[in-house]
Parts: structure tokens; C-alpha cells; sequence
């Protein structure tokens, strides 16, 4: 059974396109990143998921319920860090966190305290003396606090400086490595690359591609910058459709035999090659284009 299993899911706000025909499936321990721009409807999914907003049409459920008529029982299992953060303002962290404690049975007040201090959190300050980074630390040390089965994230890494995202990051690792599994919305690709192991990706309410985040790396094509005193020798020899950087690189997208392309540049006295692997920013192009097709 998938932890998570959405189903033709629609959400409509009026007339108003929230997401439309959303399927994807979570299974146990993994970390599954939902990677989408700005307004391609991850919070709209999320909410749905966590039983804050009820879908259209299409079913979600979280361990085998139906995440609209069984939320009060989900979300018992259930950790969330929202994208915006807001609490009352004038409740210290501490405050905060006991009472947030207080929804579940048998908190361990020893690993907040651990979590405060892995997130460098003042526990007497007021929320409304926190930074907004800090805000976010809060809502994640909440998430955690009763060491949910499914942690769900919605841009976690916002406001965060580096140091802090690693941290995130190592937490997320721990908790995976111990059967938690994560859900994790972002429109970073590369953060995705390096946490997850499945993604899905929405655009514009509908998923373009679901995979193994693998696919998302050795998609099947190589990004080719080549430097040569001869460019002019080299654009004739190639014939392979390029971008003139200067007036003596160029730079090309090739998915062929790469020995037929090595022929070729024999060829030609070379300066500098630079084959890589697309960039995520690119790939995230390619399945947009591919699911505009
Ligand atoms: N309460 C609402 N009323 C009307 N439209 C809404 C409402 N909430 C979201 N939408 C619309 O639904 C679509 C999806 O929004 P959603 O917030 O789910 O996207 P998102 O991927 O989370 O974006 P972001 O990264 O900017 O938070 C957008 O077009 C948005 O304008």
C-alpha cells in the first residue's frame, strides 16, 4: 500500500484553475519531491492532502484513507511545514512548541529540546522577535517534534541560509533512514536532485512527468561547449544546429553516438571541450516543452 496515492485529483477555486487531474503515488520511506513553479499548485495538492481544503473531484488518501473524510486520523501520523509561516506573535517558541506537543500522546521533550538546539532556536524568544529563517525553523521543529510516519514539506528550504539547509537536509536523511517518509515540495531543482528519490513535476495544475530522480540526471542528451581557433571549420564540420558564445566557442545540445561526434572533432584542432550533463534548470525546460507537446 502507498503512503500516499492521489487519484485524479481536481482542485477548482470558482472558475479558478487550482490543479487538474493530479495522480501520483509516495511509497514507504522515500523522499518524493514535488518540484513545480511558482503557482503550478503544489500548496493546493498539499492542502489537500492534509484535509484543509476538500478537492473538486479525484480521490487522495494517506495511509489507505481518504485524506477528506479521515483527516483527524491521518493527520495523528502526519508532520507539516508550511510555506508561510505564521503563529501568534506574542507566544515565546517554547510555548509554542509545548502546545503544538500537546496534540499527541507521549512527546519526547528531550528531542525538542535536541531539535532546538540542532536549529540554533532561542526557545524564550517571542515568534514575532524571529527572523522569518527562524519563523521557518519553528514550523520545522514543530513538524517534527512527534516523529510523524510522513513528513510533509512545503518549500522547506525557504529563508534558510545554507548551513541551515543542510541541516534540514541531514534531518530529512535520518528520518528516512529510519522508515520516515517525505514529501517534499520545491521549485529548486537542484535540491530535489540531491534529497530525493522519486519526483513528480506539475505545471500549470497537471503533472508533466513522474520518475525516478535518476531520469532527472542522465536525461538523454549532453551539453556540448566546445573552444577552437578553426570555428568557422568547426560549424561546417559539425553541422549540428549551436550557439556562438564568442568568436571562438561554441556550445550545442548532442544526443547521438558520442563516437560519431568524437570522429568529427578529430578533425579539427580543439582548445577545450566541455561535455556535461544538462543542467536541472534545463531539464525542467525539456519536460515543460514536452508536456506542452
Ligand atoms: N484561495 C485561492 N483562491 C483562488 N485561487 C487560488 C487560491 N489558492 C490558490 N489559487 C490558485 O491556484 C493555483 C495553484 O496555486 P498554488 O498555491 O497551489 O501553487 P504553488 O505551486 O504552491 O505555488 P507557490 O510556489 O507560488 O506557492 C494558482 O493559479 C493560484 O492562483
Amino acid at each position: 500500500m502507498s503512503v500516499i496515492e492521489t487519484r485524479n485529483l481536481c482542485k477548482y477555486y470558482g472558475k479558478h484553475r487550482g490543479i487538474v487531474d493530479v495522480s501520483f503515488s509516495v511509497e514507504e520511506g522515500e523522499i518524493f519531491g514535488f518540484i513545480g513553479p511558482n503557482g503550478a499548485g503544489k500548496t493546493t495538492t498539499i492542502r489537500i492532502l492534509l484535509g484543509l481544503i476538500f478537492p473538486t473531484s479525484g480521490t487522495a488518501r494517506i495511509f489507505g484513507k481518504d485524506c477528506t473524510r479521515e483527516g483527524h486520523e491521518i493527520r495523528k501520523e502526519i508532520g507539516y511545514v508550511p510555506g508561510e509561516v505564521n503563529y501568534y506573535s506574542s507566544v515565546t517558541v517554547d510555548e509554542l512548541l509545548n502546545y503544538s506537543a500537546s496534540f499527541y500522546d507521549r512527546v519526547d521533550k528531550k528531542y525538542i529540546k535536541e531539535l532546538c538546539e540542532i536549529f540554533e532556536l532561542d526557545p524564550k524568544k517571542k515568534f514575532r522577535e524571529l527572523s522569518t529563517g527562524n519563523k521557518k525553523k519553528v514550523a520545522i521543529v514543530q513538524a517534527l517534534l512527534h516523529k510523524p510516519k510522513l513528513l510533509i514539506c512545503d518549500e522547506p528550504t525557504n529563508g534558510l541560509d545554507p548551513i541551515m539547509q543542510n541541516r534540514l537536509f541531514e534531518i530529512i536523511r535520518e528520518l528516512k533512514g529510519q522508515g520516515t517518509t517525505i514529501f517534499f515540495s520545491s521549485h529548486i531543482l537542484s535540491e530535489v536532485q540531491k534529497l530525493c528519490d522519486e519526483f513528480a513535476m506539475i505545471k500549470e495544475g497537471k503533472v508533466v512527468k513522474t520518475g525516478k530522480i535518476e531520469q532527472l540526471a542522465g536525461f538523454n542528451y549532453k551539453s556540448i561547449t566546445l573552444q577552437s581557433r578553426q570555428i568557422d571549420e568547426l560549424e561546417r564540420t559539425l553541422k549540428i544546429p549551436h550557439r556562438r558564445i564568442d568568436d571562438s566557442t561554441i556550445s550545442f545540445k548532442y544526443s547521438g553516438d558520442i563516437n560519431e561526434l568524437l570522429k568529427k572533432l578529430s578533425e579539427i584542432q580543439i582548445e577545450n571541450i566541455w561535455i556535461e550533463d544538462p543542467s536541472l534548470e534545463e531539464l525542467f525546460l525539456s519536460f515543460y516543452e514536452e508536456g506542452e507537446r
